[in-house]
Parts: C-alpha cells; structure tokens; sequence
C-alpha cells in the first residue's frame, strides 16, 4: 500500500521574533493522517516558536511548512483564548461557519451538538468576557471543531479543563482522527501525552532532541523500558 501523504510537513531551519536571532533550529516533522504528535519540552525550550512558526506567524522564519489533506484546512486552537468582547458564544461559532464557508443547517446541528457535548448550550447566548477560564477554552475548542481541518494544531490543551471537559475533547480528536484528520499538540502533561500520542517531538534549548514513537525515544534516551517522564528528564 502507498503510504499516506502528511496532513502537515514541517521543516525549519531557524525562526525567531527578530531578524538573525533564531530561537529554534532543525526542527522537522511530519504528522500522518490520523496521526496524534506530541510536541514535548521545558519551558522555554520552543515549543510555542515552533507552533507560531508554521502558523506564519513569525517575522522571521526559515522555514517550509504543507498543509495536505483533502481541504488543506487547519485549525489552531490556542492555549490563550482570543475572542470578541461584543459578540456572544453563538455569534463566534456563527462568525467562525461563515469564515469556512459551512452550509448552514448543518452548521447549526453540529455547533449544537458541541454546545451540548461540552455543557455550554445553558450559555450560548452570552459573552465569552463572563466566562471561566475553562469555558473560554472550552469556546476555543468548539471552534476548532466546527471547521473539521484536516490538521489540529493544539496549544496545551489539559492546564484550564476539568476531567470531563478533558475526556469530552480527548472523545472528539478520536472521532476526529478517525476520519483521517492529524493532530499535532504541545503539552507539559506527560502522562497523557504517553497514553494518547503516537509519536513525540522532543524539544530543548530551541533544538530537536528527540523524534518518533515512545521506544525511538527511549533508544535515544538509553532507558530501554522507562516512562516518557523519565526520557523527558534525561534528554532534556
Ligand atoms: N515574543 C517573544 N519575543 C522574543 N523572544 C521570545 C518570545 N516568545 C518566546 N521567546 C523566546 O523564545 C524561546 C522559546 O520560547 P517558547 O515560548 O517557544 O518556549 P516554550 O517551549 O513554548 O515554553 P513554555 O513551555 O514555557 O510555554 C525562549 O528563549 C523565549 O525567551
């Protein structure tokens, strides 16, 4: 069988927020279709300058990044929520369907259903600004949701959700990786991303340390049968 092409292929030779200060360096990678890549590192280490960096979002960047997949269609779901202070939860997921062009009734079952798979249809008519932390996040991932890219591009997504919330979106990117669509996902939250990722990207000091699935990174670690933590704290 062919292999399936990347939904995201990656590679940067350096980035940074100023012209000749590179942060990051040598950073490739690819995510498969239904594929769920970890990106892993301390702080500070360039995880975030990486996500900004094949979202173009940096001034300066050497860097070649594909988005495949059927619509070449991504979502970022950002770890800071961003949103309009006027409009109210169902006037951004309205303001989101028609940025991706959906039909209309189907957008409306299917934000209803995220409203009510994420407990937030009591709310939907109000503004974000009244919102917990959880619930802004929450909004972030409907968002993400509705536009079924073809990649999630996910910034630690686990800090502000309670465990339902965090089953709820685990249950959904399942689904979601089911019919084909990648993730790629930054986390500090190691003992999940050991029982969900497929593969990791281990990031330190702006530089790729590690790369492939949990015994690629403990054959490069030199700890045969230890926890991605462990791996984490000797490569890092
Ligand atoms: N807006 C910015 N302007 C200049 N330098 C920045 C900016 N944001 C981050 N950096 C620098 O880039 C490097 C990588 O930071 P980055 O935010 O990518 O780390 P991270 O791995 O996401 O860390 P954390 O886990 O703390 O979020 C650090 O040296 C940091 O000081």
């Amino acid at each position: 069988m062919e292999p399936l092409l990347p939904v995201l292929d990656v590679h940067i030779e350096e980035a940074g927020y100023e012209e000749g200060q590179p942060r990051i360096w040598d950073v490739s990678f690819q995510v498969a279709p239904g594929e769920l890549l970890g990106v892993i590192g301390p702080n500070g280490a360039g995880k975030s300058t990486t996500l900004k960096t094949l979202l173009g979002l940096l001034k300066y960047s050497r860097a070649s990044v594909t988005i495949g997949g059927e619509s070449g269609r991504y979502a970022y779901i950002p770890e800071q929520p961003v949103f309009y202070d006027d409009l109210t939860l169902w006037e951004h997921l309205d303001l989101a369907a028609a940025a991706y062009e959906l039909e209309y009734e189907a957008f409306v079952r299917h934000a209803e259903e995220l409203l009510a798979q994420f407990g937030m249809s009591g709310v939907k008519h109000q503004l974000p600004a009244g919102f917990s932390k959880g619930m802004k996040q929450k909004m972030m991932l409907m968002l993400g949701f509705l536009a079924e890219p073809d990649i999630y591009i996910v910034d630690e997504p686990f800090i502000g959700l309670d465990p339902r919330a965090t089953k709820d979106f685990l249950r959904l990117l399942e689904e979601e990786r089911g019919r084909g669509a990648g993730v790629l996902m930054s986390t500090h939250v190691l003992d999940t991303a050991e029982r969900i990722c497929d593969a990791f990207v281990m990031i330190s000091g702006g530089r790729m340390v590690a790369k492939g699935d949990l015994t690629d990174i403990r054959r490069t670690a030199g700890l045969p049968d230890a926890s991605l933590f462990d791996c984490f704290d000797a490569l890092t």
